[in-house]
């Protein structure tokens, strides 16, 4: 695999991953790339479809809407919303390079997604959960693998009920799969590095020094 390496961030969900992601993604603007998942989630307010990077010109070109509100409104969390039976045909069709079921619905990572970010010669950043990170390990991507960590199971549970996203189903789930992912992730080898987002500055000053080298490249390269 040619280009900067990939990047995998992955954790409990209500963990931290998209604040951290999305301050990287503003501070290191042209750099990093988000792959934008498909799932079967519905969408939350504010989340919009397929609003990745590969959509850029499509939007650039169909709107009236200045450059830098489109830019600001590419969102890092965005998925492509779609169907059980959509998203099964393109899993059998062998477009996907991992896919996972969480919380009662269908998660995966398509090769273009990633292929897209690639070839813009960005840093690919895969928000996945723990069955992604496992699946991701069979194949060629050699990403850094970080996992993003609570502090605790209680200072979890505030922040995704603070959040109000959840039906209580749904964080119910999301607790329990959270409960498997902090076992898991104690196995030495799996991750890289293991990040305890307790303050946000101190998670983010770790994240970004793991990430120093690959940003340098990135850096270099525009040069
Ligand atoms: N395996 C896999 N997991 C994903 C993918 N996209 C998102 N996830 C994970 O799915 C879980 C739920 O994501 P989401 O519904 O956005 O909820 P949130 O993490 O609570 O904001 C998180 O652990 C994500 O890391 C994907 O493409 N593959
Ligand atoms: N270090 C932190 N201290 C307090 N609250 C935080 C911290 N990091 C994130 N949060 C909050 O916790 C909630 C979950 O964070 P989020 O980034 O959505 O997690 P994830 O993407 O891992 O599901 C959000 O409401 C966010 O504002």
């Amino acid at each position: 695999m040619s280009g900067p390496r990939p990047v995998v961030l992955s954790g409990p969900s209500g963990a931290g991953k998209s604040t951290l992601l999305k301050r990287l993604m503003k501070e290191y603007e042209g750099v990093f790339g988000f792959s934008v998942s498909h799932t079967t989630r519905n969408p939350r307010p504010g989340e919009e479809d397929g609003k990745g990077l590969n959509c850029l010109p499509m939007l650039l070109g169909a709107t009236l809407l200045p450059v830098a509100d489109i830019l600001s409104s590419v969102s890092s969390e965005d998925y492509h919303f779609v169907t059980r039976e959509s998203m099964q045909e393109g899993i059998d069709k062998g477009e996907f390079i991992e896919n996972a079921e969480f919380s009662g619905n269908m998660y995966g990572t398509s090769k273009s997604s990633i292929e897209d970010v690639q070839a813009q010669n960005l840093i690919c950043i895969l928000d996945v959960d723990i069955q992604g990170v496992q699946n991701i390990k069979k194949t060629d991507l050699n990403p850094i693998y970080i996992s993003i960590q609570p502090p605790s199971m209680e200072i979890l549970e505030k922040r995704l009920r603070d959040r109000q996203t959840e039906t209580e189903d749904s964080l119910q789930k999301r607790l329990e799969a959270a409960r498997i992912d902090m076992e898991l992730s104690k196995e030495p080898g799996v991750f890289d590095i293991v990040i305890i987002n307790d303050d946000l500055e101190g998670a983010y000053e770790k994240l970004k020094s793991v990430l120093v080298e690959e940003i340098q490249k990135v850096q270099d390269a525009k040069k």
